[in-house]
């Protein structure tokens, strides 16, 4: 087991921690190949890494990122679709062309073929040099809800009751929580070179428990970055409490 863990006292030296290390990678390979997750997880990194680009002019104009997800029949322009969150939270405030950023398209006419399409097209870019993941607390990663199989690539799925809940707070009400999204499978991410998994909370202790000391198994989506080479995870003291 490589699992690799930088635990921090709180979420925003989690946050930086994170910021730091993505910005040794970029500084070394420019046009790094970035995974990027949606969540709330994610956001103070994304913060840090805005706070960099504004005081060291850290460069993105070469970067190509790639993010885990959407939700179906979101269109684009609607806040709570991933689009909008990552342009909010990410694209707006750096210098990365936004034809350099892809995410998959939940309102594509023909979803299995937009599912090949986005697979496709980071194997044509050559990969995901570096992952950023959340975990979900039935452990999902990217939307790979339990029972996905192992070997999955870019599909449909369709959202677990507890996920849709979750994500609940940031919708009007739970109806209008999207039934299903597109994800990338358990196989891209693993195909990452690097993958950085950001835990914070008491809410995530037990997933975070359970993904560094419990068996591998379809039943726990997360439970297989156990099996990847360079994974690093990052987590707050709250996130810790029952390792
Ligand atoms: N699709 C996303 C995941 O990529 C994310 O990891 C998870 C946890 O989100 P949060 O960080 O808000 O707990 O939520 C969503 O379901």
């Amino acid at each position: 087991m490589t699992l690799k863990l930088i635990s921090t006292s709180n979420y925003e030296e989690l946050s930086q921690e994170a910021a730091e290390e993505i910005i040794s990678r970029i500084k070394r390979n420019p046009s790094l190949n970035l995974g990027l997750a949606t969540g709330s997880t994610p956001t103070g990194l994304y913060q840090e890494l805005i706070r960099d680009h504004k005081q060291n002019q850290t460069s993105y104009k070469d970067i190509n990122t790639f993010n885990l997800d959407e939700y179906i029949g979101i269109p684009k322009k609607d806040h709570n679709s991933y689009h909008y969150f990552m342009c909010e939270h990410l694209f707006e405030h750096i210098d990365i062309p936004l034809d350099q950023t892809h995410i998959p398209d939940g309102t594509a006419k023909d979803l299995d073929k937009e599912c090949r399409r986005y697979e496709q097209f980071i194997e044509e870019h050559g990969g995901i040099d570096l992952q950023i993941l959340g975990i979900g607390q039935n452990g999902h990663i990217g939307f790979n809800e339990p029972g996905t199989p192992f070997d999955s690539r870019t599909h449909i799925i369709n959202l677990a009751e507890s996920t849709r809940k979750a994500n609940s707070r940031f919708f009007e009400s739970l109806e209008d929580v999207p039934k299903q999204a597109i994800t990338m499978g358990i196989a891209s991410i693993m195909d990452s070179k690097e993958i950085f998994l950001l835990v914070s909370g008491t809410s995530k202790a037990e997933a975070l428990a359970r993904l560094m000391n419990g068996d591998v198994s379809e039943h726990f989506p997360a439970s297989i970055l156990q099996n990847h080479r360079n994974v690093t995870i990052f987590a707050d003291k709250e996130a810790t409490a029952l390792l």
